[in-house]
């Protein structure tokens, strides 16, 4: 991509092939060191990462996730035509206080990427009084992992990036990070905060509670007997992957999107009251209605964009079980230059077929996988 217009400052700078654009991030964690990633070493920009830690500011620049890293919120902003704040969602409005107490660039574009939007929209009111442009941001893509460790420039591929511009924010502002954000190979998708943490909250606050719940529930049986974790297959660890997310993450976003989760909880306890209803009355045909409903519900969702269902394009593959096979079918797709992103053993018991789940980044590789597998005669399914 051109990066021609995307400072928007340099216009009357000297032309060179590509205007200077130096982006700052605060918190080079997973999300921060993925959008990292995502700009470092494209013409003409410049990444600065921030830490208030010394040790991770030498640990950015040894992983080469950044250009420049500094413990000073001062030196990260000054001169940024972009400002990233990567924090945990407790800490974005004490970022936007500091913010607004330094020189920024006139025009610069501060955004975040907090997995809540009304709090931190309403307080960066603040920092437009300083020549800046807040645009509340929130890429629906994660992981459970944490750190700059876990940062991938794939992670926003295909997912859905939100961005929360107000009645007043300048289009062309709005536009300029659209276009620095196409790096990211997210699409963008525009909403307002309330209705962000509605949805949100819906589809990713109350699912991590309900894993978490799940996962301590199961948790306290096991005490009394380790069968429970020992026989806990596919189903729990489906359902509860994302009970491993960051505790201080988690917190914040739970606290700061208290009000709706606190409706949404009432309504999924209706949900489970229901179910108590469908089995003390014995009605099975009630209990086999409520699968139709969710199955039905949940085949109609795009799954292939991230920040839905699949975060990557899968395919399952029977396979028996005995030595050497899965390297076999690694082998194979290496061979015929198909990209694996993942693999993964789903069940393996002796004399038993076990169930090989391949992830890819690329939808063109999984159509190659298929085709290659398939005319090997394995059996291969979605
Ligand atoms: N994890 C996800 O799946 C996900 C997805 C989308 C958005 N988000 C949002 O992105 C933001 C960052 O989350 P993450 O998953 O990258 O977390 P992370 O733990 O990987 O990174 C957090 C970063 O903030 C820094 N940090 C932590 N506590 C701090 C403090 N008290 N003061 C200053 N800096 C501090 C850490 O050093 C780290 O660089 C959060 O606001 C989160 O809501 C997370
Ligand atoms: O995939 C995961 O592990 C995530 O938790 C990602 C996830 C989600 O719930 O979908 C989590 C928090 C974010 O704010 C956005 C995305």
């Amino acid at each position: 991509m051109n990066n021609e217009d995307i400072s928007g400052f340099s216009r009357s700078t000297p032309q060179t092939d590509a205007h200077p654009i130096r982006i700052a991030i605060f918190g080079v964690g997973l999300i921060g060191g993925s959008l990292a990633l995502c700009f470092k070493d494209k013409p003409g920009v410049t990444v600065v990462g921030h830490s208030v830690n010394p040790a991770s500011v030498v640990k950015y620049k040894a992983r080469g996730v950044v250009d420049e890293a500094t413990v000073s919120i001062e030196e990260a902003a000054r001169e940024a035509d972009f400002l990233f704040l990567c924090v945990p969602v407790g800490r974005l409005e004490d970022y936007i206080d500091q913010l607004s107490r330094l020189p920024l660039k006139p025009g610069c574009i501060v955004t975040d990427v907090g997995s809540t939007k009304v709090s931190v929209v309403r307080h960066a009111s603040v920092l437009e009084r300083r020549g800046a442009v807040f645009i509340g941001g929130h890429p629906m893509a994660g992981s459970e992992r944490s750190g700059v460790e876990a940062a991938s420039s794939h992670l926003f591929e295909n997912a859905y990036y939100v961005l929360t511009p107000g009645e007043t924010t300048p289009a062309e502002a709005v536009e300029r990070l659209e276009r620095l954000l196409r790096w990211t190979k997210a699409h963008i998708v525009k909403t307002d905060p309330v209705l962000h943490d509605d949805i949100v909250g819906a589809i990713s606050h109350l699912p991590h509670m309900i894993a978490v719940g799940l996962v301590n529930q199961i948790a306290g049986y096991n005490e009394t007997n380790e069968l429970y974790a020992s026989l806990a297959a596919g189903g729990f660890r489906d359902i509860t992957r994302i009970a491993s997310g960051e505790p201080l993450i988690w917190r914040d976003i739970l606290l700061n999107n208290r009000e709706v989760l606190l409706k949404l909880l009432t309504e999924w306890q209706a949900e489970m009251d229901h179910f108590r209803k469908l089995l003390l009355s014995g009605d099975g045909e009630g209990v086999a209605d409520a699968f139709r409903r969710a199955g039905g519900f949940r085949s109609q969702l795009p799954e292939w964009r991230k920040g839905m269902i699949s975060s990557l394009f899968e395919c399952y593959v029977d396979v028996p079980d005995h030595p050497g096979i899965i390297g076999k079918i690694a082998t194979e797709l290496g061979q015929a230059r198909i990209n694996l992103s993942n693999l993964h053993i789903i069940e393996s018991r002796e004399d038993v077929p076990g169930v090989l789940q391949l992830s890819f980044r690329q939808e063109d590789d999984l159509e190659k996988a298929v085709a290659l597998l398939t005319s090997l005669q394995y059996s291969v399914h979605f």
